[in-house]
């Protein structure tokens, strides 16, 4: 596997070593030992998600301000934008944002480490999500950063139609007003 720093350098693009063969191909979707080497750390996961979403769908920009969650996510079904906020004040990178497509054909992880927002944006007609975090959901103390902050200015791809957002992250909160880290 490769581990690359992005414009937010805790924020690691991973591309697995995948094995072709006339059957098909193989790769370790996770080992731990690789993983750590490459965070620098050691890094333990509590729970698996997975998501499924149709086009258009965007979920997010979603983190929790208690049991803070490293996320390394993917995608096993279609291709996604995904973006990762920093939320650290200490930060660098405080209030940057950064950005990747993430999808079954290209096989790229984005870990995300604890103190940041993050959200997708699903470009194919559907999206299979799969991501591991390293604490449990605490649902008291999630937070939503609404998608088009003016602040952050993301630069989402345009789909040509509206996100389609749930209540919650449509009344998500300004950059200005959401809590950090
Ligand atoms: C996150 C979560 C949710 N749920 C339940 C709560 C709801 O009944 C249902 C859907 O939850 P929600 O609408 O918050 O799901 P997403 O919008 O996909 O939330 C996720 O979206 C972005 C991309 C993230 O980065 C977060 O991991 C996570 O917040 O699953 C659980 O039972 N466990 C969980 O860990």
């Amino acid at each position: 596997m490769t581990a690359t720093p992005t414009s937010i350098p805790d924020v690691l693009v991973i591309e697995p070593t995948v094995f072709g063969d006339d059957r098909g191909w193989f790769f370790e979707s996770f080992n731990e030992k690789d993983f750590s080497a490459a965070v620098g750390k050691s890094v333990s996961f509590v729970q698996d998600n997975h998501s499924s979403s149709k086009k258009g769908v965007l979920r997010g920009l979603h983190y929790q301000m208690e049991q803070t969650q490293g996320k390394l996510v993917r995608v096993c079904h279609g291709a996604v934008f995904d973006i990762a906020v920093d939320l650290r004040r200490s930060s660098l990178t405080f209030g940057k944002w950064m950005g990747v497509e993430l999808s079954a054909e290209n096989k790229k992880q984005l870990w995300v480490p604890p103190g940041f927002a993050h959200g997708f944006l699903v470009l194919s007609e559907t999206a299979e999500f799969l991501y591991k975090t390293t604490d449990y959901w605490h649902a008291g103390s999630e937070k939503c950063i609404v998608w088009n902050d003016e602040t952050l200015n993301i630069q989402w791809p345009n789909l040509g139609m509206r996100p389609v957002l749930n209540p919650k992250d449509a009344a998500g909160l300004t950059w200005n007003d959401a809590p950090k880290f």
